[in-house]
């Protein structure tokens, strides 16, 4: 059993969703061909070179007029905005701003202001779109659907995205022929959807990109107006190539060498600051416009970061970096000021929502640092990723909470002996094409259950959480001692228990109405009340 399990955790999806039952609330007391299954159940899937004094960014006032192309072509840089450099030295950083950072022609400003206060960098700059235009855009898709074409050009989410667009240009005297072409063909999309009374997966990646396609182009025109040469890609026409899976693609090998070679061909034949859309792809059979899954410009800023060995890689949020838990859940959360590449996925994986959970992977293949900064608060510190850390003082470095899972409790009834059982629940997954923890659609589940009951006795438990500790496994004894303490003196059963084979992950279930207290109340036992006796 405990060979079994500990080889599914080879797939960081499954992962989150095989686990070995023990009986109620007595952890690691393994019953014989039992196991329970995880399975995610509101969210959509969501799924070095040294400094060197070469290129500058120019901090000159000069106005220019910035030449807008169809979407699909960059935004080229004006000559007015020349960056007086050579392309003597490479590019030194990855900067991604989420969309909180670049919520607002205020914002824009400021993440100009910051991007020059490194005057020493020569920075790739990746962008998500504004502010909540990703969900304003799905919610005009879903609404388009039902509400017929002549209707579309009223939609509120629709008037919301043209006017935050629009003002933000008018904000930044830029000229509002930079998005209008876009804005039209996104209206012409909607009535398409209308008329087709169908929202399908590919055409919501099309839909969502224009959020991307947007914010990039005002930016890219903004540094230009400042004087700084800049340059806007649509990443889904340098190289991004995905996999077809629409809302949820995965890059591929190709991408690294495609886009090393269009960004350094171009920096070096005309330096001007790369400003590409985060979260945008391509599909290598289709040709459509892919989406890397909701958060996906975290991995777009890590994708570059290793296509062209970057130093290093920062990610800019509006928090001061990693917490020890979501701040939504514990006001008390505090900034976590290191962490190893493994750490940060498991706790990505595991639902914290603050990084996607994919984007350590090229990071971590690169060995590239991965630094999470808060772009409202320059001067924290942040949290600083790398390949190991000193972790001989560390228990536990963060809490994540997973909520609204479905819990599948499978019981054999001795039709396959052990190892056939556990191969066979497996296969159904596989045979289903379903990801254990991303199952979205109760249709779905029905049919997992429908053939699991061909071989077992499965009990569907539903309204529970996962809780992660995320911290040094090598201590487990007293992580579960503390937590276990802790969850006894607020009357909790623990469900299930499960240890990752990463050994940076320790995962219990436990009711979803009780979740949230749990979290609080090992948040203050091991960030709280630890720090106060250490101290
Ligand atoms: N452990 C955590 N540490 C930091 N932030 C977290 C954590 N868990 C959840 N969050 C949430 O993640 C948000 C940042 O992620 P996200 O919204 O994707 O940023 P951005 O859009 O700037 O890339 C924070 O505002 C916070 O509410
Ligand atoms: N705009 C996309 C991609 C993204 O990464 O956004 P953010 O960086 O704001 O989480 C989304 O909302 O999912």
């Amino acid at each position: 059993m405990a060979a079994a399990a500990a080889a599914l955790r080879c797939n960081p999806r499954l992962s989150a969703a095989a686990a070995l039952r023990g009986a109620a609330a007595a952890p690691q007391v393994v019953k014989e061909a039992a196991i329970a299954l995880l399975v995610g159940a509101a969210e959509p899937c969501l799924r070095g070179r040294r400094r060197g004094a070469g290129v500058r960014c120019q901090r000159s006032a000069a106005a220019s007029a910035v030449v807008v192309e169809k979407k699909g072509r960059a935004v080229e840089p004006t000559q007015e905005g020349a960056n007086a450099g050579h392309a003597e030295a490479e590019l030194t950083v990855v900067m991604k701003f989420g969309g909180s950072s670049v919520a607002s022609a205020e914002r824009m400003r400021e993440v100009a202001d910051l991007i020059l206060s490194f005057p020493e960098e020569r920075p790739v700059i990746v962008l998500s779109a504004m502010g909540k235009t990703t969900n304003k855009l799905l919610m005009a898709g879903e609404k388009a659907v039902a509400c017929g074409a002549t209707n579309v050009s009223e939609l509120d989410e629709l008037t919301f995205i043209k006017e935050l667009h629009f003002e933000t240009i008018d904000q930044l005297g830029l000229d509002r022929s930079i998005v209008s072409g876009l804005l039209d063909e996104l209206e012409q999309l909607l009535k398409g959807i209308a008329m087709m009374k169908e929202l399908t997966l590919r055409t919501r990646d099309y839909l969502v990109s224009f959020g991307e396609c947007m914010s990039t182009r005002i930016f890219a025109a903004l540094l230009n107006k400042l004087g700084v040469k800049a340059r806007q890609y649509d990443a889904f026409e340098i190289g991004f190539i995905t996999t077809d899976d629409f809302t949820n693609a995965d890059i591929l090998e190709a991408t690294y060498p495609a886009i090393a070679k269009r960004l350094h061909v171009d920096w070096v034949t005309g330096p001007a600051i790369p400003i590409v859309t985060g979260f945008l792809g391509k599909g290598w059979k289709t040709g459509a416009i892919t989406t890397l899954g909701r958060g996906g410009s975290d991995l777009t800023a890590t994708t570059i970061g290793k296509a062209l060995g970057l130093r290093e890689i920062q990610v800019w949020k509006d928090v001061d970096g990693v917490l020890t838990c979501d701040p939504n859940i514990h006001p008390k959360a505090k900034p976590v000021p290191y962490l190893t590449f493994d750490e940060a996925a498991e706790l990505a994986y595991f639902g914290a929502q603050v990084l996607h959970p994919q984007s350590m992977r090229p990071a971590r293949e690169g060995d590239i640092p991965v630094r999470v900064k808060n772009s409202y608060n320059r001067r924290a510190p942040g949290t600083l990723i790398t390949k190991t850390r000193d972790m001989s003082k560390t228990v536990l470095t963060s809490i994540v909470l997973k909520s609204n899972i479905t819990m599948l409790d499978i019981v054999s009834t001795r039709m396959l002996g052990q190892y056939g059982f556990l191969a066979k629940v497996f296969s159904i997954f596989e045979d289903l094409g379903i990801s254990v923890d991303c199952v979205a659609t109760s249709e779905e589940l029905d049919h997992v259950i429908e053939e699991l009951e061909k071989i077992a006795v499965v009990q569907l438990l539903q309204h529970r959480s996962i809780i992660s500790l995320i911290g040094n496994v090598q201590r487990s004894s007293l992580i579960l001692e503390k937590a276990f303490n802790v969850l006894r003196t607020n009357g909790v059963n623990v469900q299930m228990i499960s240890q990752g084979a990463s050994k940076v992950n320790i995962s219990l279930v436990v009711h979803d109405s009780e979740a949230k207290q749990c979290v609080q109340a090992l948040h203050s036992a091991f960030f709280e009340r630890f720090l106060a006796r250490s101290q």
